[in-house]
């Protein structure tokens, strides 16, 4: 059984440790991205770095102040949940009142900020709407605004984009990045995608399980990975192509003891393999030579992707 699962003999019944051993510091003008698959522990780790869910050990503090023992307004804190807590009634300008007015704000000065806020994040025509009016993606920049609005110097966001479209994700990424460069604001973020992963973070965190498995810089995930490659190949006679390239040829110049994975379908196989640096260009000239003979149609060669070094990490943990 898993040393996470154990019984507690004092409240007689189990408990299951769902993060264990995660430790990680984040510096001023710096985004982490917890990058982890569902129920790898993100929001269970934000959670619990926002003080919304107690923990059985360690320790969490923002600028040396202990979160136990420091006023949560003291902090210095904006979080966005991954679920919108939003008013439905309220207009767009309502909330944003409403929240700038917790911060402090003064009557004279809650007018400027609203409008710079709205601006910001390009909602100006949504502003007179109700919250039950505005779409999924406006609402999570209205969640953004109401994390924001109070000038943190720590920013925690729980999936920011999720269920954004493409365009208005890449507008909430610049968004993110103008906060973090022109407030030097740390910030952490949760998500599924390594493509805002690598988009939006100075350091990604890969959670698994509850655990971290690496934390490092986009670029050096992929470089330490850089000697993994991926062909897929696209051909109507995967087993001739197998035969006759991948094996009589020695495609990839593989030792007696070196394999490589395929997946196969159809018309379709794709290998990863670890390939030496001196093979590239031998695999690049066998695969055009089988194309002039038709034994492939078409293929795509090229190094693993972050996502793909993400997925390998989950693979490992399985
Ligand atoms: N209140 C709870 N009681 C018991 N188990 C919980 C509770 N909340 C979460 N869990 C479990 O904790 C694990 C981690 O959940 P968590 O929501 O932190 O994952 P996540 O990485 O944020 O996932 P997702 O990407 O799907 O949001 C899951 O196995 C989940 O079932």
């Amino acid at each position: 059984m898993d040393n996470r699962i154990y019984f507690d003999e004092n409240k007689k019944r189990y408990i299951n440790r769902i993060v264990d051993d995660v430790s990680f510091g984040v510096n001023k003008s710096e985004c982490l991205g917890i990058l982890g698959p569902n129920g790898a522990g993100k929001t269970t780790s934000i959670s619990m770095i926002t003080g919304l869910l107690s923990r059985t050990n360690g320790i969490i503090q923002y600028n040396k102040k202990d979160i136990n023992k420091t006023e949560l307004t003291d902090l210095g804190l904006g979080y966005c949940s991954q679920h919108d807590a939003l008013w439905k009634l309220l207009t767009v300008k309502e909330t944003i009142e409403f929240y700038l007015n917790i911060c402090g704000y003064s009557s004279k000065d809650i007018p400027i900020y609203k409008k710079a806020l709205i601006e910001a994040c390009g909602i100006e025509i949504h502003a007179n709407k109700k919250v039950c009016e505005i779409s999924g993606g406006t609402k999570r920049k209205l969640s953004l605004i109401i994390a924001i609005c109070s000038s943190p110097s720590f920013l925690i966001l729980d999936e920011p984009s999720a269920g954004m479209d493409p365009f208005t994700r890449r507008y909430m990424w610049k968004l993110i990045s103008k906060i973090k460069n022109d407030r030097e604001t740390a910030t952490i973020l949760t998500t599924h995608s390594t493509e805002e992963a690598e988009a939006l973070c100075n350091r990604i965190a890969i959670l698994v399980k509850g655990r971290l498995v690496c934390i490092d810089t986009p670029r050096s995930i992929k470089m330490n990975h850089s000697n993994i490659y991926t062909l897929e190949v696209f051909t109507s006679d995967p087993e001739e192509f197998e035969k006759s390239i991948v094996k009589e040829k020695n495609l990839f110049g593989l030792e007696a003891d070196e394999t490589y994975d395929v997946e196969s379908s159809m018309n379709y196989q794709k290998y990863s393999i670890k390939i030496k640096i001196e093979n590239i260009g031998r695999v690049f000239s066998l695969m055009e030579s089988a194309k002039d003979q038709r034994i492939i149609n078409q293929y795509n060669f090229g190094q693993y992707s972050l996502e793909q070094v993400f997925i390998s990490f989950v693979n490992k943990c399985d």
